[in-house]
């Protein structure tokens, strides 16, 4: 037999060394148990405070034993772009990349522009790309800054290949040190350089002028027209190729195209998951590629072979199964210094992006995910060919009239959805043929009595489309991966204050809950599909985030609670069992320290965290709980309140990172939490002197603890402006708190 050398694979599977964490794991977990066996056995010598503490302690329990499940294998794959197998240029996979923005106030053009330019700049054949942007604002704004944004990228996607230039978003290309970006280049180079920039300020002054002043009357008029009295939420389609790579020029400028789709006032939108729907269907009638990337509009593109590295996973699995989806991290560019409002989720998705990596494959987080077209299309795995009937009723060779049925009424959209069912990439087409058709399928009628948003595409019902989308992916077998080499592939903006950070999470609160109790909830489909039992409880981990406001709401007012009512939740301090409470908490903390310090971060950035993970819970959280029951009564529907994005950060403010207030009722439960806790803390010093005093030593620790906690708002209830808390929410907690006095008071 010859001795032939295979290749070395392009990527790496790389278990993680977990040995601490796994003894930390379980000894929280054995403390954990051992308390809650502590409580049962002691329950009939205590009171009301005793079994509510035990009911709690249950549910920190079990949450820790999902945490456990999920953390238990921790996974890396790395990638090696180098190693593909080197094809033709002809040969390589085309992919179609999605910009989505909404709303061109709260997410400005410039930096949807730059996540576009990044976009077209990608180091990737470019006649095997195209990118297209959805606008649900149907803003002449984002249309005018797309024509003007393609005129700059002819230059700017040469310069990038010329120069191999690594951030290819321009306004973080030149606000980089210019003199590190200057040295060691041709001596054109700096010239060319001084030229690129003042283009890029010329495009930037441009949108800047339109959005203040209006757009300027220019050879654009005529396709400016269909925007003239145009309502954003009534308004008929809008598709428009800004620009076509016709020559199919690999170095040329990928494929460019607008899409507004139709609204109407009676047809459901279904927010970004309806957009995504849209986009599916135009591009599989235009280009039709096999493999479909999307990002939000504020997340470029950071490394240029990010879409190499995605193909080392998608293409160099043996099987396809291994690899439905390939998904990035999101990476904030905008981050304050040590994180003050906990948004920036790097620990959390560092050590729960490898637990999944080490299960069925993380959760696709709606940007900087390359999906398989024929996935979204509903297929199932061929491994799973002869359970596909019972899992999906998408399979490679429907007929016509199934195809129509799925798909909906249009005859160019069946065939390109056949083609890309049985894999087979067709020929590249004359894009702006195809125009009608793209209108027929991005109406608002089209997906009326298809399986589009339900069996196939991105799944409507719940406001975190993502999370739902990719559950269903799993149901139906196929595995995910997560891919972050370096640098980092994406970047994007966190939101940038208290308010927006607790808005962002009541939505995906909100959402994930609407998920756990929808038909297609994990713990169903583990039963009757594909998705393993370990990531079901992986998911379900996630996916109580809104349940988990009502026990850690009790527990915080709990110390409250005892100190008024004279009453104990937590053993006296002499007893044995105070060692497991301490236990539980010292080991906790470091274990999360320990998390923090070894991805570098810093012990404030860990506070921080801790702390508005207990703000988030007690309010984001449980309003989110709120809203799915408004929901579920039929009183009130979910929404997606969209997040505001910032070009400029303000990292030199020394007061970003404060906590600012309004009006808004999220604010109520932190300022009743604190009142409450203030009130209970003097009633404990007034009656210092009693015997009763010793016994709740613990009582009055956690309520101190609390107050440190919640310390944001215990500086509003004194702040002024912005940074106070408005006298009307004080006002709503002080009731609040005085009827729960009265409350415990009465019931003991
Ligand atoms: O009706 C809508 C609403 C939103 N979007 C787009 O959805 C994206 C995400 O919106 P954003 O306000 O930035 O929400 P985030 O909480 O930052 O987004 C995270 O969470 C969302 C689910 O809640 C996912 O859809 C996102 O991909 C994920 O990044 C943006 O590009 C929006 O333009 C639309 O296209 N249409
Ligand atoms: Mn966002």
């Amino acid at each position: 037999m010859a001795n032939t050398v295979s290749p070395p694979p392009p990527y790496e599977r790389i278990p993680c060394n977990n040995h601490i964490f796994r003894v930390l794991d379980i000894a929280v977990l054995f403390l954990l148990t051992s308390l809650l066996v502590y409580r049962l056995l002691t329950l009939k010598d205590h009171g009301f405070a005793w079994l509510l503490a035990l009911l709690c302690e249950s549910w920190f329990t079990f949450v820790w034993l999902l945490t456990v499940n999920l953390k238990w294998n921790p996974l890396v794959h790395k990638t090696y772009p180098e190693r593909l197998p080197q094809r033709e240029e002809e040969l390589v996979p085309a992919v179609d990349m999605f910009v989505t923005t909404a709303d061109p106030v709260l997410e400005p053009p410039i930096i949807t522009m730059n996540t576009v330019l990044s976009l077209l700049a990608v180091d990737y054949p470019a006649h095997k790309l195209a990118c297209y942007v959805s606008d649900d604002g149907c803003s002449p704004l984002t249309f005018y800054s797309l024509v003007e944004t393609s005129k700059f990228a002819k230059l700017w996607v040469p310069f990038c290949n010329k120069y191999n230039v690594q951030v290819r978003a321009p306004f973080m290309y030149f606000s980089s040190d210019e003199s590190m970006l200057l040295s060691d280049k041709s001596p054109e180079f700096h010239p060319e350089f001084q030229a690129m920039k003042d283009e890029y300020e010329g495009l930037s002054r441009k949108i800047q002028e339109a959005a203040k002043k209006g757009i300027p009357s220019c050879d654009l008029i005529s396709d400016l027209d269909v925007f003239s009295n145009i309502e954003r939420r009534n308004h008929p389609t809008i598709i428009k190729i800004i620009w076509e790579n016709k020559e199919c020029d690999s170095h040329g400028m990928p494929h460019l195209i607008y899409v507004s789709r139709e609204k109407r006032l009676k047809h459901p939108h279904h927010y970004k998951a309806g957009a995504m729907n849209i986009l599916t269907r135009v591009s599989g009638l235009m280009t039709n590629a096999p493999f479909m990337l999307n990002v939000d509009c504020d997340m470029f593109a950071n490394n240029p072979k990010i879409v190499g590295h995605a193909m080392c996973l998608l293409l160099g699995s043996r099987k396809e199964v291994e690899a439905g989806f390939v998904q990035s991290p999101q990476i904030f560019y905008d981050g304050l210094k040590d994180d003050p409002f906990g948004n920036q989720l790097v620990v959390m998705q560092k050590y729960m992006g490898r637990g999944f990596d080490g299960i069925q494959g993380p959760l696709y987080g709606g940007t900087g995910c390359f999906h398989r077209r024929k996935v979204i299309y509903g297929l199932c795995p061929d491994e799973l060919a002869g359970q596909a009937k019972t899992l999906t009723s998408v399979t490679a060779n429907l007929g016509d009239k199934e195809m129509l049925k799925i798909f909906g009424n249009s005859t160019e959209f069946i065939k390109s959805a056949a083609q890309a069912l049985q894999g087979n990439t067709n020929a590249p087409k004359t894009i702006s043929n195809l125009v009608a058709a793209a209108y027929q399928v991005a109406g608002c009628g089209y997906e009326y009595g298809t399986s589009w948003g339900t069996e196939v595409g991105w799944q409507y019902g719940s406001t975190t489309e993502d999370v739902l989308t990719g559950l269903t992916i799993h149901s139906r077998g196929w595995k995910s991966v997560y891919c972050n080499p370096e640098p980092p592939p994406f970047l994007g903006c966190a939101p940038s204050a208290g308010l927006a950070t607790l808005t962002q999470q009541k939505r995906w609160a909100t959402g994930l809950l609407e998920i756990l109790i929808s038909r297609k909830s994990p713990i169903v489909a583990t039963f009757t599909a594909k998705l393993q039992f370990r990531q079901c409880l992986a998911y379900v981990m996630i996916l109580v985030w809104a349940l988990r406001s009502i026990p850690e709401l009790c527990y915080v007012l709990l110390p409250a609670f005892c100190i008024i009512t004279n009453s104990n939740f937590l053993p006296k301090v002499d007893e044995p069992a105070t060692y497991g409470y301490v236990g539980v908490f010292l080991i906790y903390n470091i274990y999360t320290i320990l998390e923090y310090l070894e991805t570098g971060l810093s012990l404030r950035a860990w506070w921080n965290r801790q702390r508005m993970s207990i703000i988030t819970s007690t309010s984001a959280w449980l309003f989110a709980t709120l809203s799915v029951i408004l929901k579920i009564l039929g009183i009130s529907e979910t929404v997606f309140e969209i997040t505001q994005k910032d070009e400029s950060s303000s990292i030199d403010d020394s007061d970003a990172g404060r906590f600012t207030f309004d009006g808004s009722p999220i604010f109520v439960p932190g300022t009743t939490i604190v009142l409450l806790q203030i009130l209970a803390l003097v009633m404990a010093l007034l009656s210092a002197g009693d015997r009763h005093c010793e016994s709740r030593f613990g009582e009055v620790l956690c309520s101190f603890l609390v107050v440190m906690y919640f310390w944001p708002f215990l500086k509003g209830l004194f702040g002024r402006g912005k940074y106070g808390i408005p006298l009307s929410t004080i006002c709503k907690s002080a009731v609040l708190s005085f009827s729960f006095v009265e409350l415990c008071k009465r019931a003991y």
